[in-house]
C-alpha cells in the first residue's frame, strides 16, 4: 500500500514534553509500518542549526522579536527546502519539534509582531508550507517549568530564561491559535506518564492514519 507523507508539528511551551513525545510518537507510527523522519526547529540542517546557535545563546535582549522572526524564518526556509519537502515527497511522515506556530506564539502574540507579518515571512521563506496536523501539548506553565528546571538546572537558554508572564502569553497563544484553526490543531493534555501522553497523540492522528 502506498502511503502519502504527512507533516506533523508538535507545539507547546517550554518543558511540556515535546522532545520526549516526538521520539515516542515516531516509534508508535513506525510500528504501524510508516516511514517517519524526526526533526526540530530551529534546526534540522547544518545551516539552520548554526542559526539556532545564534538564537539560543547570549543575553535575553540579544535580538529583538523582529530580528528573531527573521532568523527563525531563514532557518525554517533552509529546513523546509532541504529536509521537510524532500521527505514528504518521498512518502515519509515528518514529525517536527516546533514549526511556524512557535513563531506566531513567541515572536507574534508574546513578542508583539502581527500574525500577518509572520505569515508574510513564512510565505517568502517557506512558500507558506503548513503542517497537516499540529499537536499542542498543554499543561500548567508552573508544572512545565518545574520539569524544565529539573532537566536544565541553571543552564536556561535565552527563551527559557524569560519571565513567567511571557511563558503564560505563549501558552495562551497556542490555545488561541488552536481555536482559530480547529481542523489542523489538536490540544493534547501533557500530564501523566509519558506513554499515556503518546496514546493521546496517536489518537489525535487517527483520522490521518486510518
Ligand atoms: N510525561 C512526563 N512525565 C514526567 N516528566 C516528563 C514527561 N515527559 C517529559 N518529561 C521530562 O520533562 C522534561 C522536559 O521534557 P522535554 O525535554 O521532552 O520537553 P520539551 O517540551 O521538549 O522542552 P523544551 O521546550 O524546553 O525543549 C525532561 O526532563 C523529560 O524527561
Ligand atoms: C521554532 C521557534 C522556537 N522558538 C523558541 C522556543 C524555544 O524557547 C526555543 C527552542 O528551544 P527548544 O528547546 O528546541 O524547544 O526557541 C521561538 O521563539 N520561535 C520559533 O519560531
Amino acid at each position: 500500500m502506498v502511503m502519502t507523507g504527512r507533516f506533523i508539528s508538535l507545539e507547546g511551551g517550554e518543558g511540556v514534553g515535546k522532545s520526549t513525545q516526538l521520539l515516542l510518537l515516531a516509534e508508535a507510527l513506525k510500528a504501524r509500518g510508516l516511514s517517519v523522519v524526526t526533526t526540530r526547529e530551529p534546526g534540522g540542517t547544518p545551516g539552520a542549526e548554526a542559526i539556532r546557535g545564534l538564537l539560543m545563546t547570549g543575553a535575553v535582549d540579544r535580538w529583538s522579536p523582529r530580528t528573531e522572526a527573521l532568523l527563525f524564518a531563514a532557518a525554517r526556509a533552509d529546513h523546509v527546502e532541504r529536509v521537510i519537502r524532500p521527505a514528504l515527497a518521498a512518502g515519509s511522515w515528518v514529525l517536527c519539534d516546533r514549526f511556524i506556530d512557535s513563531t506566531r506564539a513567541y515572536q507574534g502574540v508574546a513578542g508583539g509582531l502581527t500574525d500577518d507579518e509572520i505569515l508574510a515571512l513564512h510565505r517568502v521563506g517557506s512558500q507558506g508550507l503548513m503542517p497537516d496536523r499540529t499537536l499542542v501539548l498543554t499543561m500548567p506553565v508552573a508544572a512545565a517549568t518545574a520539569r524544565m528546571v529539573a532537566r536544565d538546572g541553571a543552564d536556561a537558554d535565552r527563551f527559557a530564561a524569560r519571565s513567567d508572564g511571557f511563558l503564560d502569553r505563549v501558552a495562551d497563544a497556542f490555545v488561541a491559535l488552536a481555536a482559530r484553526e480547529p481542523e489542523r490543531f489538536r490540544l493534547v493534555a501533557a500530564d501523566g506518564p509519558a506513554e499515556a501522553v503518546t496514546a493521546r497523540l496517536v489518537a489525535a492522528l487517527a483520522d490521518l492514519t486510518s
